[in-house]
């Protein structure tokens, strides 16, 4: 029987992955929960347009407002619950607020969100009811350009692994290669890790980077590049990128991650350089030109505060973490 699937944060990866998914199961089996663009989602479904796949194709999952609507249209029944809302603290948290759709020894959360440390809330949550966690890092360069559209760029990649990585269940293991398995044969681009977390250390080195100087700077990571051009001179901005990753990297091998090194770095940022201009925006980029809260805690602060308990100096990360928390803060408060 195909899996039963629910989105919850359905919007620019949501949206993707409801795509991705509808070429192996049924898209009635999709269920997605949206929010500000339910109406949109609801009356016309998503739309993609994607350097890779093709433009204006579409997929109709059933969309409702909430988990409770998820659970009374299909009470006990879901394989897979699939986070792709931004991880952000919330008054009732994202692992509370997706309880009512889990059946232990049934359905795996799979977390798609950037960041660092974004998986202990569920793990201490869901400790001891045989529920899979799934940590998972996504390459999939994607924007909502208008309510359920999205445009998608250059790449697509999951890296998925349970968490935590070992002393799990058996089961959890089948949950994470299960996964894998229907990505696969959705023909999308899926690995499966043992050991997640050294690709989370990966990405973090662009996302800590990118996202909050992006953001800061309101500039497309190309943009933001240029902007440091000065004839015969050191491009200080391109460094100063260059740093941060190189201090995310110390973070990382402190952690015992030791190939996310300059090696890595360099192939980081090449692929930023292969782009041109004018770059791409990070998601973060996109909240702050929105004025919505940035992820500023699942990829920065949680790396800050990783290093601080390690004894690992990052001067420029720290700076960069107060100052897009004070962004973050500026856009709640009244003008
Ligand atoms: N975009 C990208 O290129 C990439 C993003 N990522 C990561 O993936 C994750 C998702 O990012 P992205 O898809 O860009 O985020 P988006 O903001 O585009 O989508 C998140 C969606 O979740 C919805 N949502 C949040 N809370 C709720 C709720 N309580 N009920 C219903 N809906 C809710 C939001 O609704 P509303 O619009 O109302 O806020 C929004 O539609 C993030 O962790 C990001 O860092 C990873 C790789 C690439
Ligand atoms: C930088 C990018 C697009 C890489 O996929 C990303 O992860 C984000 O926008 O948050």
């Amino acid at each position: 029987m195909a899996p039963r699937i629910l989105i919850f944060g359905t919007g620019s990866l949501g949206g993707v992955y409801a795509w991705v998914l509808s070429r192996a199961i049924p898209e009635s089996n999709i269920t997605a929960v949206c929010r500000s663009n339910y109406e949109a989602a609801s009356q016309r479904g998503f739309t993609i347009n994607s350097t890779l796949w093709g433009q204006g194709l579409c997929v109709r999952p059933q969309v409702v407002r909430s988990v409770s609507e998820a659970v009374a249209q299909y009470p006990l029944s879901f394989d897979y619950i699939i986070v792709t809302a931004k991880a952000i603290p919330t008054t009732l948290s994202t692992a509370e607020l997706i309880r009512p759709a889990i059946t232990p020894g049934r359905t795996a959360v799979v977390l798609v969100q950037n960041g660092i440390g974004i998986e202990e809330e569920y793990a201490r949550l869901y400790a001891g009811d045989d529920v899979p966690i799934l940590s998972t890092v996504a390459y999939l360069p994607t924007t909502q350009t208008a309510p359920a559209v999205i445009s998608h760029r250059e790449v697509e990649h999951l890296h998925v692994g349970t968490y935590p990585a070992s002393g799990v269940p058996d089961m959890h293991k089948r949950a994470a290669k299960a996964f894998v398995d229907l990505l696969t044969a959705a023909g999308a681009t899926a690995t499966l890790h043992d050991d997640v977390q050294a690709q989370r250390w990966a990405k973090l080195l662009v996302n800590g980077s990118w996202n909050p100087i992006c953001a800061l700077t309101r500039l497309r990571d190309g943009q933001f590049v240029d902007s440091g051009k000065k004839n015969g001179e050191e491009n200080e901005a391109f460094g100063f990128v260059r740093n941060i990753m190189r201090e995310i990297a110390s973070i990382a091998q402190a952690c015992g991650h030791e190939n996310v090194d300059d090696k890595m770095i360099d192939f980081q940022l090449s692929r930023m350089t292969a782009r041109g201009l004018p770059g791409l925006q990070p998601s973060m980029m996109a909240d702050a030109l929105d004025g919505k809260s940035l992820e500023v805690d699942a990829i920065v602060g949680n790396a800050v505060r990783i290093a601080r308990d390690r004894n690992v100096p990052v001067p420029l990360l720290g700076a960069v973490y107060v100052l897009a928390q004070g962004l973050s803060a500026s856009f709640s408060l009244p003008r």
